[in-house]
């Protein structure tokens, strides 16, 4: 029995790993693998994605667009040889991720046969203006997207859905477009009933030259971290940044690990699982635009936060 993929893509930040959250939440008793990648070197999605009844496979430290596109092959093989196989797959890229890259060597005629990419989703974030749609990444993200997500509805004004929409029908892409609050989106509409219907072949388009538009930097601390002190870290730090997540300790309520984000110039703190054993009691990952965050500013900068 083929095992379907859904492939997951979306600009930084998007909301990816909400959605891929939510869908494991509401698995109603399927068993789903999920292969996560993150840009960064530390795994954090990873351990944001608690729900996958098969587990979750993390794929960090590059993309599986490009620098670990043997690994995410690998992956797949592995899942396909367990027993019992998943009945579904969902591999969430990262937000830097060239999908058609990632389409094209899912048409591999091995993994087409033993599991066939059945749906894009590409996620949307909705408070972003839609003029972000005319980034050569985000326009690649939508190109082979089946289903396009738009989240953040919550946070936008009340035209912005409507706007989105319009900048998407636009693009004429064969997409259908759903709301996805706080990523909420039917599962019927990701994971198709009948399984032994196989996908056609898709065709990505030639490979284009790869550009080396970001890069990642993480910053690690057995000490646990000032809140105030953080706030004016990120502060300083903000106007670089394309993306930052992390998870830390701190001082405030040490024992208790807290969950940072940083997408789309907005910071927000949640309380997260207990700490995980042995990990360093902050790290975080700051992902930026290449060469405008130097390694020496970012350890600057963050050192403080945990200094005495
Ligand atoms: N208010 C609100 N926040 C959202 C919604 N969807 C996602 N977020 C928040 O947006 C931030 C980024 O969401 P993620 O799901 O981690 O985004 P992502 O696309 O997986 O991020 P990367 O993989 O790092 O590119 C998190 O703080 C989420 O809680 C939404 O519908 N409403």
């Amino acid at each position: 029995m083929p095992v379907p993929i859904l492939l997951v893509t979306g600009f930084l930040g998007a909301g990816k790993t909400t959605v891929v959250n939510h869908l494991l939440a509401h698995a109603q008793g399927r068993r789903i693998a999920a292969i996560v990648n993150d840009f960064g070197a530390i795994n954090i999605d990873a351990e944001l994605i608690a729900g996958a009844s098969d587990g979750v496979v993390s794929l960090a430290n590059g993309c599986i667009c490009c620098s670990l596109e043997g690994d995410l092959l690998r992956t797949l093989s592995t899942l396909l040889r367990r027993d019992p196989k998943p009945e579904h797959i969902v591999i969430e890229t990262s937000g830097v991720a060239d999908p058609a890259d990632i389409v094209r060597n899912l048409m591999d005629p091995v993994i087409v046969r033993e599991a066939p990419l059945e749906t894009v989703l590409c996620v949307i974030d909705a408070a972003t203006p839609p003029a972000a749609l005319e980034d050569a990444l985000q326009r690649s993200q939508l190109r082979v997207a089946d289903i396009v997500a738009l989240t953040k509805l919550d946070l936008a004004d009340e035209g912005a859905g409507a706007r989105m929409r319009q900048a998407i029908r636009a693009l004429r892409l064969p997409a259908v477009v759903v709301d996805a609050r706080h990523g909420e989106i039917p599962s019927a509409l990701l994971f198709p009933a009948n399984v032994e219907r196989a996908p056609a072949p898709r065709d990505p388009g030639p490979k284009r030259p790869s550009e080396e538009r970001f890069e990642t930097l993480s910053w690690t601390s057995d000490r646990p971290v000032s809140l105030p002190r953080l706030q004016q870290a990120i502060g300083k730090l903000a106007p670089k940044l394309a993306r930052a997540k992390g998870l830390f300790e701190t001082v405030e309520q040490p024992g208790r690990q807290m969950v940072f984000q940083f997408a789309a110039g907005r910071a927000t703190l949640a309380p997260g699982e207990a700490p995980t054993p042995g990990a360093p009691r902050a790290r975080i990952v700051f992902i930026a635009e290449l060469g405008v965050l130097s390694k020496a500013e970012l350890e600057g900068v963050m050192e403080a936060c945990v200094a005495d």
